[in-house]
């Protein structure tokens, strides 16, 4: 049996694939030359199963969904006080490049615009870092987040730098109200070079599931952040990531998320998963288009938002497998018994289990220890009950107190009730 979240989410991007609206970032001229057909996405669990589909694989440059966690470097590095000294923390409803600052302290009003995120960077290490450090810091940091070691694209660096006047201005002006110190085209320089790192969606999804697990990275199991830190970013990103599309972001896909000029999308549910999407089309706000879409269908679909009351967010499900039979004997039944409340997580757990157990016939789902399932969590097990019998599975469920209503294999037939 194959598990069905990769067909589920092929089928997603088969949907968008028909949306040509929008356009690639034309400032940056390296962007504006961008495939704009790539299509890509993944989801990553906080227990660090990754599940990719379409252009997975493709490196794109990161962009503003670097500010989130050059931002969390930035309060690792010189503390919360300090880092509020500088960058607020409302959502300034107003375009990522906007050159207002917050009245009275002069403080850019949050790190996810380009006036913030640049502040942000400056602050990286230390008083004295140099331009190479901070730089380096950023790499590595991100790095660790994704699992692996990333670089930069020098020729979209070089290619921004061309033009970077805005950003100049930007910056000149917090120098001019001592938000920043230091050599203003330097610190541009470096902010731009970590927008330069190049990422996919599986780091992107592995670099969210860090800060929804509360700053352990899911796969090698290393803390990176504090949880106040991943607290804190998550928060910072539901009210300011998507700039002025804030609130309609949060209300129509309810996922805390950051979105990239290079058409890259962010996304964190906290306890449940990092999402990365990529496709280069730009809306108005300088959001990817089809990834917009693609966060808003997971969220009807899969019931993502942060608000939603359909189902416990603790997930404390284990799956036991039993085999009987022994290692000499027939193959005999393989028995999947789950406990707690069934959603994502463990119901992706459950799917991988079931892939892997080819070599024994009659299955049985042991249902006797759920508290309940969510809708998601039901849908996912009997699908996987529904492709263990297309497969010439024997498939039983025990569920004495009714916990999984309507046990519909989705063809009208059902399990044997044991
Ligand atoms: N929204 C973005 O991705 C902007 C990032 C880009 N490097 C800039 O500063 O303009």
């Amino acid at each position: 049996m194959k598990t069905p979240v990769p067909d589920y989410l092929d089928e997603v991007l088969d949907g968008l694939r028909g949306d040509t609206s929008g356009a690639t970032a034309d400032y940056i001229p390296e962007l504006a030359e961008a495939d704009p057909e790539r299509l890509g996405m993944a989801i990553t669990t906080t227990l660090g199963r990754t599940y990719a589909a379409g252009d997975a694989d493709t490196e794109f440059t990161i962009q503003s969904i670097s500010k989130p966690f050059a931002y969390a470097a930035a309060i690792i590095d010189r503390g919360l006080d300090r880092v509020l000294g500088a960058v607020g923390v409302e959502p300034s409803g107003e375009a990522f490049d906007e050159l207002s600052l917050e009245g009275g302290t002069h403080r850019p009003k949050n790190p996810m615009i380009n006036a913030g995120a640049i502040t942000a960077h400056s602050l990286l290490v230390g008083a004295q870092a140099s331009q190479e450090e901070r730089v380096e810091r950023a790499l590595a940091f991100f790095s660790r987040l994704a699992g692996r070691q990333l670089r930069v694209d020098e020729r979209v660096c070089a290619s921004e730098l061309g033009s970077a006047h805005r950003n100049l201005a930007i910056a000149y002006m917090l120098r001019n109200y001592g938000i920043l110190d230091g050599d203003v085209p330097s610190v541009v320089e470096g902010y731009t070079r970590q927008c330069s790192i190049l990422v996919t969606v599986r780091d992107l999804s592995v670099m969210a599931a860090t800060l929804a697990t509360g700053g352990v990275q899911p796969v090698t199991g290393e803390r990176l952040l504090d949880p106040a830190v991943a607290r804190h970013v998550m928060a910072v990103m539901a009210g300011a990531g998507m700039y002025d599309a804030a609130g309609d972001w949060l209300t129509r896909v309810g996922i805390p998320a950051k979105s990239g000029v290079a058409g890259g999308i962010v996304g964190v549910l906290p306890d449940r998963v990092g999402i990365g999407t990529f496709s280069p089309r730009l809306d108005s706000h300088g959001n990817s288009r089809r990834g917009r879409l693609a966060f808003e269908r997971l969220s009807r679909d899969m019931g993502m938002h942060l608000f939603a009351s359909d189902g416990g967010r603790l997930d404390a499900v284990d799956v036991e497998v039993e085999v009987d039979g022994g290692v000499d004997k027939a193959p005999g039944t393989v028995t999947f018994a789950l406990r707690g409340t069934v959603q994502l997580t463990a119901a992706s757990e459950l799917l991988d289990l079931m892939a892997d157990s080819e070599g024994t016939h009659d299955v049985v789902l042991d249902a006797t220890r759920v508290h309940s399932f969510t809708d998601l969590g039901r849908r996912m097990t009997l699908e996987g009950l529904r492709r263990l019998r297309l497969d010439g599975r024997a498939v039983a469920l025990r569920d004495p107190a009714g916990v999984l209503p309507d046990p519909d294999l989705g063809d009208g037939t059902y399990p044997d009730l044991l």
